[in-house]
């Protein structure tokens, strides 16, 4: 019998398909009203309220499966639940439309000012002439981040008339044309919208992406609406540019810190706010209870899972053997989706050596994984990575060679994206590590790890004193420096590992070093 605890208010009819199995208890219980049974439950469902912390993670002992009806895994201590071999899953993807209706609703409210209208009409006020708005008919629309939500937030733009622009760097070409949208980059989408919607996940490149620098490129009169994470619009930087009426209305659902209390934000008559309600519909959360529950039942029966965003079911003893690679994938599919930061269509790996006679299926998820990570919202790993580039249109493919040019193992990654391919190689050599050793067609030697630089330039004396020069003058310690060229004169690089990451400062720095053509900063 297994065992699991309900600990939220999630859909009744959604747990269905759970109570047709003879083999699964139910317990309908906060976590607080069943402090002495915890170590008894095999399984966890949860939706936002429950806090999965590492603290209650050790009391349940017999914990196997975390399950979260929504997308969004903020309230679950991913990392403590995965160092227990907890898997964790989601529903990525049942409450998309509820989440696209709710920014239009939101969008709509804001240009007619429809909750102060209601507040007003409620105040025994009949007061005509102060609630003019604006059609939608024949607007800009400005969505930054076009994955599940902001396409079907664009579909339904469209179908109101209005033109959409996207900014999102991992966008095709081919998916944008299917979807009647056009590319832009941010700084255009921020000087032509008359609204802008963003719907990116949270991450260091998009927490505060609209700030003071970008709210200073958008249109006067703009609109803004917020139905994705707090902090994408950063809501210091906002306020002077409501003041000035810059900014003339914003719509938000989520906050920097929710509930946002006594936010300075929340006195502005054209701030129109929502308690993160995006999922918050009958449907939704049927769609995201059934998901999960039928996913658990998955689990109890031995079945792969499709949607778990941490550990892969992998058996111990291929998981040992596989260990190493597994790891160096990881990393050749990050890297590459950093140095490849523009839209790809497709990723071959080649796998020669020892490696070659290993199950690489799970390598080639782990390096999907990587390299998909930097582009999704939600966490990606073996598991669910081959849905996910599905989704975003990238295939991939494994293939294996004789020639191992002197490794004993090798993976080499090629990545095919619009106009430019790259190809990266890897080796695992026991008891010294990861190293890569050849990087868009230069034959190099560096680990795979930390704050690395990469700079491509022209062979010239004195180009490794030009730069150490710059980043002395930042204060930057150069940990290790690996130098490698096509041939004498030609194509050059470096790959620099740093004590710290460089800001952009110190990448137009070394970009004004004459014969450096490109910087580039690769976490790893
Ligand atoms: N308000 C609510 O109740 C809900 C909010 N959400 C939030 O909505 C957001 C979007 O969710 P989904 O569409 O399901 O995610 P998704 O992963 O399908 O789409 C995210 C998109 O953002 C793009 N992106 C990543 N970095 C970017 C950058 N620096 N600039 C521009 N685009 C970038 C990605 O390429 C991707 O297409 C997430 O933050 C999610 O947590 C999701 C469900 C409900
Ligand atoms: O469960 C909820 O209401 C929150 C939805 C959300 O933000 C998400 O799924 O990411």
């Amino acid at each position: 019998m297994f065992r699991v605890l309900v600990s939220d208010a999630i859909s009744e009819e959604g747990l269905a398909p759970l109570r047709t199995s003879a083999h699964i208890d139910i317990v309908q219980q906060k976590v607080s009203e069943v402090e002495e049974q915890l170590h008894t439950f095999d399984a966890l469902l949860v939706r936002s309220a429950t806090k999965v912390t590492e603290e209650l993670l050790e009391k349940m002992t017999n914990l196997k499966i975390v399950g979260r009806a929504g997308v969004g895994v903020d309230n679950i201590d991913i990392d403590a639940a995965t160092k227990r071999g907890i898997v964790v899953i989601n529903a990525p993807n049942g409450n998309t439309i509820s989440a696209a209706e709710h920014t239009f609703a939101m969008m709509a409210a804001l240009v007619r000012r429809i909750p102060q209208a209601h507040i007003s009409v409620k105040s025994r006020e009949w007061n005509r002439s102060a609630f003019v708005g604006n059609e939608l008919l024949g607007k800009k629309l400005g969505v930054i981040g076009f994955g599940r939500i902001g396409s079907e937030v664009a579909k339904r733009a469209r179908a109101f008339g209005m033109t959409v622009h996207v900014y999102d760097p991992f966008l095709t070409k081919e998916r944008a044309e299917k979807l009647g949208v056009s590319i832009h980059s941010l700084d255009d989408v921020l000087a032509s919208a008359d609204i802008i919607t963003v719907h990116t996940p949270l991450t260091k490149e998009t927490r505060g992406l609209l700030g003071t620098e970008n709210l200073a490129k958008t249109k006067k009169g703009v609109y803004l609406v917020n139905c994705a994470r707090g902090g994408i619009i950063d809501e210091q930087a906002l306020i002077p540019f409501l003041e000035n009426g810059h900014v003339a209305g914003v719509a938000l659902d989520v906050f920097e810190q929710e509930p946002p209390g006594d936010h300075p934000l929340l006195a502005f008559d054209n701030v129109i706010v929502t308690p993160h309600l995006g999922a918050s519909t009958v449907e939704a959360q049927l769609n995201v209870a059934t998901q999960v529950a039928e996913e658990l039942l998955h689990f109890f029966e031995g079945q792969p899972v499709t949607s778990s965003i941490n550990l892969p079911a992998l058996s111990k003893d291929v998981y040992e053997k596989i260990q190493s690679f597994y790891h160096l994938g990881r990393k050749l599919g990050l890297i590459a989706s950093q140095f490849m930061n523009i839209p790809v269509q497709e990723l071959s790996v080649t796998y020669a050596g020892t490696v070659a006679d290993l199950e690489t299926t799970y390598i080639t998820r782990s390096l999907l994984a990587g390299f998909l990570q930097p582009r999704v919202a939600s966490t990606v790993n073996e598991v669910n990575a081959a849905m996910v580039a599905k989704e975003r249109g990238i295939t991939y493919g494994e293939k294996f060679s004789d020639e191992t040019h002197g490794y004993a193992n090798s993976i080499s990654l090629t990545v095919h994206g619009e106009n430019k391919t790259f190809t990266i190689k890897g080796t695992h050599v026991p008891n010294y590590g990861d190293r890569i050793v050849h990087f868009d067609g230069v034959a190099i030697d560096f680990a795979p790890e930390g704050h690395l630089l990469y700079i491509q330039h022209q062979d010239r004396p004195g180009m490794i004193g030009k730069v150490g020069n710059v980043l002395g003058a930042h204060d930057i310690n150069i940990a290790t420096m690996q130098v490698g060229r096509q041939e004498a004169g030609g194509k050059a690089m470096m790959i620099l590992s740093l004590d710290k990451p460089v800001d952009d400062a110190v990448l137009k720095a070394l970009t004004q070093i004459a014969d450096i053509e490109t910087v580039k900063r690769l976490e790893a």
